[in-house]
C-alpha cells in the first residue's frame, strides 16, 4: 500500500465562496450530486486500519486521499475538526490544506467545529472560519446555540455577508442530547423548537433582504443559508416536540446515517415532509472502505444512491 496517493492539489489556498448564497449553492450541489455529505473523521482506529501512523503525516494522507476519492462527486464534505485539532498545530495545518483542496475541487466544505460562545468571542470564531481569506475558512460551519441563539449573531452575520452558511445544532444524534434539547422552556416550548424557530426567522429575514432563495424563485428547493443539525437517529422527536422543519426553509444536516445505525426508514421517520431539505451525513460507513481511493469512491457512490432513494424517491 502506498502512503503517497496522488492528490487533486496540495497547494494551500482559501476556498472560494462564489457570490451566491450558501443555501443556493448547496441546493445546486445536491441536485448535481445527490443529498449526501461525506465526513472526514480521521479517528485513531481508522488511521491504523488504513495502515497509516497516528501522526500529522498519516492524518494528511488519510484526509487528502478522501478528498481525492469524493471531491467533485458529492454535494459536500464535512471535516471533523476534533480529529485535526488532536494533532496540534500540524493537524490544523492539514485541516487548512484539506479545506483548500475541497475549494479547488469545487466541493462545498462544512467544517464540523460546533463553536458557541458569548457574542464577542463568537465574533472571533466567526472570523476564524467565515471571513474571506481566513486560513480555516469553510463554506459553512456547525455552531452550538446553547449559549443562546442570539449569541450566534456574529457568525450568522459574517456568514451572510460572505455567502457562507451556518448549521445550528438542534436535535443532535447522540442519546444524551435529548435531556437538554427536549426540555421545555418559556411557554412550554421545547428548547430545540425555539432554536428551529430562530433559524426560520433568520432565513426569512435573509429572504426579505434579497439574499436568500425563496421557494419558487427558480433555484430548486430554495434553501436559506442557515441550516440545522438534526440527527437521523432522533426518531419521533421532531413530531413530538411540535417542530416544523419545512418552515425553516433551510438545509437539514442529518448525521447518524451508517455507523450510528440510521438508514432510509429512520430518515423518513425523522424528516417526513421536510425530506427534500435533508443532507444526509455519513463518515465511518464510507471511510471504513479505505484506504484504496477506488473503494472509498465506490462506498461513497453507494451511500449517495441510498440517500437519494430514501430522500428523493422517484428522482434518482
Ligand atoms: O448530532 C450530531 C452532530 C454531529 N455529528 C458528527 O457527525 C459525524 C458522524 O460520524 P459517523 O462516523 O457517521 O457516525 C461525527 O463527526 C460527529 O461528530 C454527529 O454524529 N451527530
Amino acid at each position: 500500500m502506498t502512503t503517497q496517493p496522488s492528490q487533486p492539489s496540495r497547494t494551500p489556498a482559501a476556498p472560494t465562496a462564489q457570490e451566491e448564497p450558501f443555501g443556493a449553492r448547496l441546493s445546486a450541489a445536491m441536485d448535481d450530486h445527490g443529498p449526501l455529505c461525506v465526513g472526514i473523521d480521521p479517528h485513531e482506529g481508522l488511521l491504523s486500519a488504513w495502515g497509516l501512523p497516528d501522526t500529522p503525516a498519516g492524518l494528511r494522507d488519510f484526509a487528502l486521499r478522501t478528498v481525492e476519492a469524493v471531491g467533485g462527486r458529492v454535494a459536500a464534505v464535512k471535516p471533523q475538526s476534533a480529529f485535526f485539532e488532536r494533532h496540534g498545530s500540524a493537524g490544523i495545518a492539514v485541516l487548512e490544506e484539506v479545506l483548500a483542496a475541497l475549494g479547488q475541487c469545487g466541493t462545498l466544505s462544512i467544517l464540523d467545529v460546533k463553536r458557541g460562545d458569548i457574542g464577542s468571542t463568537m465574533a472571533g470564531y466567526a472570523q476564524a472560519y467565515l471571513a474571506p481569506g481566513a486560513p480555516l475558512a469553510a463554506d459553512a460551519i456547525t455552531v452550538s446555540p446553547y449559549l443562546g441563539y442570539g449569541s450566534l449573531a456574529p457568525a450568522l452575520e459574517l456568514a451572510a455577508a460572505n455567502w457562507r452558511g451556518v448549521f445550528v445544532l438542534a436535535l443532535t444524534s447522540n442519546p444524551e442530547g435529548a435531556g437538554i434539547q427536549h426540555a421545555r422552556g418559556e411557554g412550554g416550548l421545547a428548547v430545540a423548537r425555539s432554536i428551529v424557530e430562530g433559524v426560520a426567522a433568520t432565513n426569512a429575514a435573509e429572504r426579505e433582504q434579497g439574499q436568500g432563495s425563496a421557494p419558487g424563485d427558480g433555484r430548486g428547493r430554495g434553501m436559506g443559508s442557515v441550516g440545522l443539525v438534526v440527527g437521523a437517529t432522533v426518531g419521533r422527536a421532531v413530531t413530538e416536540l411540535g417542530i416544523d422543519l419545512r418552515a425553516t426553509a433551510g438545509p437539514l444536516l442529518a448525521p447518524g446515517v451508517g455507523a450510528q445505525g440510521a438508514g432510509a426508514r429512520e430518515l423518513e421517520e425523522v424528516f417526513g415532509p421536510a425530506m427534500a431539505q435533508v443532507l444526509a451525513s455519513t463518515s465511518r460507513a464510507v471511510l471504513g472502505a479505505g484506504p484504496r481511493v477506488d473503494q472509498l469512491r465506490r462506498a461513497a457512490l453507494e451511500a449517495i444512491a441510498q440517500a437519494a432513494q430514501a430522500l428523493r424517491p422517484g428522482r434518482s
